[in-house]
């Protein structure tokens, strides 16, 4: 069963201002996750990962194609998904644990339940003694450990990852993965990992698709990721394998990575943009 399904997935985006004025990021993409499953996408800046990832949460729609999820057609928002964003989502003028309980109080978990709940899930990020400190009082890994916990707290059935970690230190950022993953396999959710670090895509997923450079991005290339599990993060990138998956995956992204350098600096800018077509 494919927990997300995007199906020949088109999106245009057309300037407000000017409607004659548009431009294709994605065209016919089809891009599945089976439940429980994690899965990379890697491709060249600006070519459209956020864009798929907006699609498969809900928050943009397509221009054409479907998305469904575990086999219903998604209208509006992803509620069987979780987002955890690059940039900073928690709330400054929240506690580490208010930000936690926050999404539970939304829906209407009570305020002792919701605040053991969020408590329990500080722990479990390495965040207990941690609870009363605000945002700016906690250092970008503890942030992030935060978010993370918001975010598995809703015990979403997909989580949906876009760069997470890319504002961390390489230390920092080692340690979250093996978090994230030792977090996964206890629970086994299906992941959409949006990354351009390759090497990160490869530790961590059960398969990485590689996209193409834009305008029309679209998979060129998908590869199994056969590399034992349990995986440290660090370590795995000493194997064989893992050297031979990263020779044949960059052989397919290298070209794009330079196409998308080349297409950034050629791209017509869409000042105002209305959103998809
Ligand atoms: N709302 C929008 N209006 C106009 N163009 C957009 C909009 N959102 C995205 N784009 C364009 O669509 C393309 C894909 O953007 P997207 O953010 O999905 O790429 P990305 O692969 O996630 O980029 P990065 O690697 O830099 O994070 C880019 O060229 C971007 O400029």
């Amino acid at each position: 069963m494919n927990a997300l399904e995007l199906q020949d997935i088109t999106v245009t985006f057309r300037s407000k201002d000017d409607p004659g004025q548009r431009y294709t990021a994605v065209a016919d993409t089809t891009l599945r996750v089976g439940a429980g499953e994690f899965v990379s996408v890697v491709g060249p800046t600006g070519c459209g990962k956020s864009t798929l990832l907006n699609i498969g949460a809900g928050l943009l729609q397509a221009s054409s194609g479907q998305v469904r999820v575990f086999g219903e057609p998604l209208t509006g928002i992803n509620r069987r998904a979780g987002y955890m964003f690059q940039a900073e989502a928690l709330m400054p003028w929240r506690s580490a644990l208010a930000n936690v309980m926050v999404g539970l109080q939304y829906r209407g978990v009570p305020e002792a339940d919701a605040r053991d709940q969020a408590r329990s899930w500080l722990a479990r990020v390495g965040l207990s003694g941690f609870e009363d400190r605000y945002p700016h009082q906690l250092s970008g890994g503890m942030r992030k450990r935060t978010a993370l916990a918001q975010v598995l707290a809703l015990d979403p059935d997909i989580i949906l990852m876009d760069e997470p970690f890319s504002a961390l230190d390489i230390q920092t950022r080692q340690l979250m993965e093996n978090e994230v993953l030792a977090l996964w396999a206890a629970k086994r959710k299906a992941v959409l990992f949006i990354t351009h670090d390759l090497d990160e895509a490869i530790a961590m997923s059960d398969r990485v698709v590689v996209l193409s450079a834009g305008p029309a991005t679209h998979p060129i290339g998908e590869f199994g990721i056969d590399l034992p599990r349990p995986r440290d993060v660090a370590e795995v990138r000493n194997q064989p394998r893992f050297v031979q998956l990263h020779a044949d995956i960059w052989a397919v992204l290298r070209d794009e990575v330079l196409k998308g350098y080349a297409q950034q600096l050629k791209k017509p800018v869409l000042s105002s943009v209305e959103g998809a077509a």
